[in-house]
């Protein structure tokens, strides 16, 4: 039997990324908003400050009353922050006014407490200031009407509680994508099981609901589905029950006799995008639609579930989700050591990584590349990245990187 050519990774996830735009909007209380996209651009509800404010503690005066110093002004009243003085200051008055108190028409200046002296009602001015020293004017943050949040934004704690500040109770961001998933294989138990002779336990679905959850997802684990069709479907009828944005699958990917999962998938109307990619780890990978349920079919070796949730998952839910940057970023390295010729598969070969006295990042792929090795992508700092057919890379040589978390 001919073999079938395997897909570029990079046309596969411009397939898996075909028309995954930003999903709906939906109003959330702006407590809750931290880490998500905000939906639309956010215009000021409201002028901040709202009137002329005092910057400091001190008093309220004119200008011209305290041109030359020491000078004794009568105080009329207070103005603490909250409450405003009733009346416009008269020549040789002046208002006690706290941090953040509204500055009275008439004064346009504040004498810090620091240079005055108080004597009962009568506060003597020991130092001039020009017009307008340590007063806010109105608007100095921001008016009604300023957008000073732009949509797309990942709304971090300074944007939350500008957009509080604008008079936001809530805030429109970008809908979650809902991801469920489910493992597959006849093998697989829970941890903390008595494990029998071939059993594994699950660890796949745990790595993925967590990096869902990491990018903002909202995640369903449907947990372990035996290798039958009938029981897929029966995932594959949760998940859409659920309203899945996207479904991941792992395990039964490949050609095995139990690989039932591509067969589940078409019998419930999947539209198939591809199988199989040039990509090591990782090959099996399959993507398609169930109407508006997109699903991501990962293969059941852990090391390659993972390394393709990072490669093509994050993808996907980064474009639903509205973020910005939507590839994996590759940095430079330099190889720590001679590394072969690469075959026909992108590959991604977990890598240690270490920072010389040059502040370059020296990588070495670890000893064994296979995939069903969960401790050494474990204790991997990066994924380093060869391409198809690339050539030996010697020690010393650059080459690029895929920082993993
Ligand atoms: N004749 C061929 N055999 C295989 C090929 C091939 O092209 N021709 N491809 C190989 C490659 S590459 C991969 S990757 C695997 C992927 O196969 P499946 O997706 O069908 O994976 P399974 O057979 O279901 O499982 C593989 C392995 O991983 C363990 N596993 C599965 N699910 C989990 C889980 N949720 N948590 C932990 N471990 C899991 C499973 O027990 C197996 O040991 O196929 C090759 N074969
Ligand atoms: O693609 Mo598989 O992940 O090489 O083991």
């Amino acid at each position: 039997m001919a073999k079938s050519k395997l897909m570029p990774p990079e046309e596969a996830l411009a397939r898996i990324l075909e028309g995954a735009v930003p999903l709906g909007v939906e109003q959330v209380p702006v407590a809750d908003t931290y880490g998500r996209v905000l939906a639309e651009d956010l215009a000021a509800r409201r002028t901040q400050p709202p009137a002329a404010m005092s910057a400091m503690d001190g008093y309220a005066v004119r200008a011209a009353d305290i041109a030359t110093v020491p000078v004794k002004l009568k105080i009329a009243g207070e103005a603490a922050a909250g409450r405003v003085f009733p009346r416009p200051l008269a020549a040789g008055e002046a208002v006690r006014i706290f941090t953040g108190g509204v500055v009275p028409p008439g004064s346009d200046t504040i004498s810090i407490q620091e240079n005055t002296r108080r004597d009962g009602d009568v506060v003597e001015v020991l130092q001039s200031e020009k017009p307008g020293r340590h007063i806010r004017k109105q608007g100095l943050d921001f008016s009604e009407g300023d957008v000073r949040l732009k949509s797309g934004q990942i709304i971090g704690a300074r944007h939350l509680a500008l957009a509080a500040a604008m008079n936001y109770a809530a805030v429109p961001v970008v809908r979650r994508p809902c991801v469920a998933m489910f493992s597959t294989g006849d093998e697989l138990v829970m941890p903390g099981s008595e494990t029998g002779p071939g059993q594994i336990i699950l660890s796949n679905g745990f790595a993925i609901a967590a990096i869902a959850r990491r990018e903002g997802a909202l995640a369903l684990d449907l947990g372990i589905v035996p290798d039958a069709v009938e029981a897929t479907i029966a995932a594959i009828r949760r998940a859409r029950a659920w309203g899945a944005d996207v479904l991941v699958t792992t395990g039964g990917a490949s050609v095995g006799d139990y690989d039932l999962v591509q067969k589940a998938l078409s019998a419930e109307g999947m539209e198939l995008a591809f199988w199989k990619i040039a990509v090591r780890p990782g090959k099996p990978l399959m993507s398609g639609k169930i109407a508006g349920m997109r699903v991501i079919g990962l293969p059941g070796n852990p090391v390659s579930a993972v390394v393709c949730s990072e490669l093509f998952l994050v993808p996907l839910l980064r474009a639903l989700g509205g973020f910005p940057n939507v590839h994996p970023t590759l940095v430079s390295a330099v190889a720590g050591r001679n590394i072969a010729a690469n075959d026909e598969r992108q590959d991604y070969m977990r890598a240690r990584m270490t920072i010389d006295g040059d502040g370059r990042r020296v990588v070495v792929p670890v000893e064994t590349q296979d995939s069903s090795m969960m401790s050494a992508l474990a204790m991997s700092e990066c994924l380093l990245v060869r391409a198809p057919h690339a050539p030996p890379l010697e020690a010393g040589a650059a080459c690029e990187i895929l920082l993993l978390e």
